[in-house]
């Protein structure tokens, strides 16, 4: 009974290309994330930090896990490219919110910035995994204590998780964007994605 849910699981996803956003304010750590994501799960060298500038435009990686594609889009976090971040809502599956950890200072602005994500319809049932990066350094509080910090409302009804991560030393990734394909794969709005593309899921991006 079992193989048979899993061939069925298998066959399904396996087909499917999920985009996965990767959001935060500037100087987060997001494009030191996704080049840690692609050096974590494919054979290509990422990017190391001290060849990454501030972003512009958008990024794209692509990775696969367990047979699951995933697409990542990483856009700007300063405050005049956060406006862009909405164009990309409506095609993505799940949002990754990426938050300096050790800059006490900037979670004011994270905070108002995630609230915002969250508030757009275009995201509604969107899974969302908040990450508490640069656990290297001394000073970065704990995903419990950042949690305690946000005081999110809106986190209610979403299917969500806070991770400490490090996008130096890849603490914590695999944990993250595992539990982050398995919610993918259970979500209602995966499911009226599927329907809005076709039985095959979207085409690549
Ligand atoms: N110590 C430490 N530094 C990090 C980590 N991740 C990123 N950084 C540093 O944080 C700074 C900003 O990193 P980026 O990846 O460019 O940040 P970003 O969120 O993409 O910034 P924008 O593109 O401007 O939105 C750089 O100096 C990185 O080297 C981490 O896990 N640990
Ligand atoms: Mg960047």
């Amino acid at each position: 009974m079992f193989s048979l849910f899993y061939g069925l699981w298998k066959y399904m996803f396996s087909k499917t290309e999920f985009h996965v956003l990767i959001l935060g304010i500037d100087k987060a750590g997001k494009t030191t994330l996704l080049e840690k994501l692609k050096s974590v799960y494919s054979n290509l060298e990422g990017l190391s930090p001290d060849r990454i500038v501030p972003t512009v435009g958008l990024n794209i990686g692509r990775i696969e896990v367990s047979g699951t594609k995933l697409v990542f889009w990483d856009l700007g976090g300063q405050p005049g490219l956060r406006s862009i971040w909405e164009k990309y809502y409506e095609e993505a599956h799940a949002v990754i919110f990426v938050i300096d950890a050790a800059c006490p200072s900037r979670f004011e602005d994270s905070k108002s910035a995630l609230e915002k994500v969250l508030r757009h319809e275009d995201l509604q049932g969107a899974p969302l995994l908040i990450l508490a990066n640069k656990q290297d350094l001394a000073e970065s509080v704990s995903s419990e204590e950042l949690a305690r910090y946000l005081d999110l409302k809106k986190l209610d009804e979403r299917v969500y998780m806070f991770e400490a991560v490090s996008s130096y030393d890849g603490l914590g990734i695999k944990e993250g964007v595992e539990w982050l394909v398995e919610a993918m794969a259970r979500s209602k709005r995966t499911e009226m994605l599927r329907a809005r593309t076709g039985a095959a899921g979207p085409a690549s991006a």
